[in-house]
């Protein structure tokens, strides 16, 4: 089949709002017999091209080095690659991702109390992936995981999307070095040393216990801090006081990896603070690998990670990302 068919077949499911999930036996979603270039969805707002084979080769080397083990303070379990990918390709795959996938400028409120506060997400963000209660099918379609049929059209409020081929290789690298299995990819977009990300620990009650997040660094370097939680004050006078412990400061590379397990999610927060200068301006791109088990994960990650703005994609003449839409007028595609 040609190139042109091709591209004339993932155009088209693009445009229609909702993917069509009665059956498997419908037409595929994604393209079966045609060797895939891109990877496509309905919830996609454009096609993602597949890794190029030199990276894919050159990732066939990675992990690049040895996972440190850093468990020497209280409850802290950490896994540090430095560097996990090679060398040779960690400039391109940062350039390639931050070039083909689509960011979101997320905005919610909070409300503490009676007050409601608004949020900007002070950062790019995007996700792929679904909780443990579904899969997607090879085409695409969303399925139920004990009974191998379309989920229920009211499963989910939000449009789940299957990862990408370029983040696909890197999830299945990931679970071969990390012992665990994850079914979704958090994206952060660091585009100045404006942007960061404050303390938090990522445990939330969907993610089971002691989850393991594989946490990806490309670009910049940018400083991750961590701190053990407060813990809870003594019952008795007479009970030892709490462990002393101490502020962890790791400068992350391009192509390193942390993976954070065991007890660590429980007791210890993490953040990449702003900065000024260093490298900070030239922009870095986190990824996250997480295990979600129950459809209140895939609402919560898709709620503060794509939410309901527009979408974002890298301008290179720009040097920043820009709204898709701008970009598609400038184009003569809109
Ligand atoms: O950018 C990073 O290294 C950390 C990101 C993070 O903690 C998160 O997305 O939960
Ligand atoms: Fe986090």
């Amino acid at each position: 089949m040609s190139r042109k068919r091709t591209l004339d077949g993932f155009f088209k499911p693009a445009q229609s709002k909702k993917p069509k999930l009665e059956t498997d036996t419908e037409p595929p979603l994604i393209s079966k017999n045609i060797p895939q270039e891109v990877s496509n969805h309905p919830t996609y707002p454009y096609p993602i091209p597949h890794l190029p084979t030199s990276i894919t080769d050159a990732l066939g080397f990675a992990p690049a080095a040895e996972g440190r083990v850093i468990n020497d303070q209280p409850d802290l379990d950490l896994l540090y690659f430095e560097p996990y990918i090679p060398k040779e390709v960690h400039k391109d795959l940062f350039k390639f991702l931050r070039q083909e996938l689509f960011f979101y400028r997320v905005q919610y409120t909070i409300k503490r109390g009676s007050i409601e506060t608004a949020i900007n997400t002070p950062r790019f963000t995007t996700v792929f992936g679904v909780d443990a209660s579904s899969y997607f099918s090879p085409t695409g379609h969303l399925l139920d995981t004990q009974t191998h049929t379309p989920i229920p059209k009211d499963r989910y409020t939000c449009h789940p999307r299957p990862l990408p081929q370029c983040l696909d290789v890197l999830r299945i690298l990931t679970e071969g070095s990390t012992d665990s299995t994850y079914n979704f990819c958090l994206v952060n977009y660091y585009a100045s040393g404006a942007d960061s990300i404050s303390y938090h620990s990522d445990d939330e009650r969907f993610l089971g216990a002691n989850p393991s997040i594989a946490s990806f660094s490309l670009g910049a370097k940018r400083d991750f801090y961590m701190k053990h939680k407060p813990f809870p004050p003594p019952k008795n006078a007479s009970d030892p006081p709490p462990p002393e412990t101490k502020q962890i400061k790791l400068a992350l590379a391009s192509g390193d990896m942390v993976l954070m397990r065991g007890l660590t999610q429980a007791n210890w927060l993490h953040s990449i603070p702003k900065r000024k200068g260093g490298e900070s301006g030239l922009g870095r791109i986190n990824i996250t690998f997480r295990k979600a088990m129950v459809r209140g994960g895939t609402e919560n990650y898709y709620r503060y990670n794509v939410g309901a703005g527009g979408v974002f994609r890298w301008d290179e003449g720009r040097g920043e990302m820009v709204p898709w839409e701008d970009a598609k007028m400038k184009d003569g595609k809109g």
